[in-house]
């Protein structure tokens, strides 16, 4: 594999451990419109991923055109804009590859689910915007992962090729989303929350430590 010339990141449970703050917004906004449920930790870990719109119809088991869905959905985003990073972090390894990749000249992006407000915030918080040339949600303007409008729109303000960059994820959205754009190599970050899907398996370029993904430069 020649060397990428860009990376694109997803952003929670890839370069963020954002799953805490999920949860604690997502009780809060529960909270807020008069539901008795709470999560666990466990509960909210599979609903990461899938932006907050789908967290809200699979934790009410309602549609997601239905109002208590939309209601929750909003609900959601609001509180989470005003509590972006009370718990996460970035994890073990992520700054070190950032700085090495900004130190190259790499471009970085990054493409998640979250809600555009909560996006902003969450990436200031934790000190990344800087690192970033571009960061975008589906609010943006795009289709959501595993389209992969949203990493075409990155490599062009990166001034690169899809196949000449690398998708960096943790769940089965960000590596469809990696392959449907045609990058070079889709990485999977272990550390996230989901397991790789077991088809692509033999596809994607796993790292059990995150650090890993530096192996893919040359030296
Ligand atoms: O479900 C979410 O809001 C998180 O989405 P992400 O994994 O694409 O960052």
């Amino acid at each position: 594999m020649s060397t990428p010339k860009a990376f694109i990141f997803d952003l929670d449970g890839t370069l963020v451990d954002a799953l805490p703050d999920i949860q604690a917004n997502a009780n809060r906004a529960l909270e807020s419109l008069g539901y008795e449920l709470r999560l666990s930790l466990k509960d909210t870990q599979p609903h990461v991923g899938g932006g907050a719109h789908k967290l809200a119809s699979n934790v009410l088991g309602l549609p997601m055109e239905h109002d208590e869905t939309m209601a929750l959905y909003h609900a959601f985003a609001d509180i989470y804009e005003q509590h972006p990073a009370e718990f996460g972090k970035p994890f073990p390894g992520v700054m070190h590859v950032l700085d090495t990749l900004k130190a190259k000249g790499i471009p970085i992006s990054c493409v998640t689910a979250k809600p555009a407000k909560a996006r902003i915030k969450v990436l200031d918080q934790m000190g990344l915007t800087p690192y970033l040339t571009l960061a975008l949600s589906p609010e943006d303007g795009f289709a959501k992962k595993p389209a992969p409008d949203m990493l075409y729109e990155c490599c062009r303000a990166m001034g690169v090729e899809p196949s000449e960059t690398v998708m960096v994820g943790d769940t089965r959205f960000d590596v469809e989303a990696g392959f449907n754009a045609g990058c070079m190599a889709v990485a999977f970050a272990e550390h996230g929350y989901q397991d790789v899907p077991a088809e692509y398996a033999d596809r994607v370029v796993s790292l059990p430590d995150f650090t890993d993904l530096l192996k893919l430069l040359d030296d």
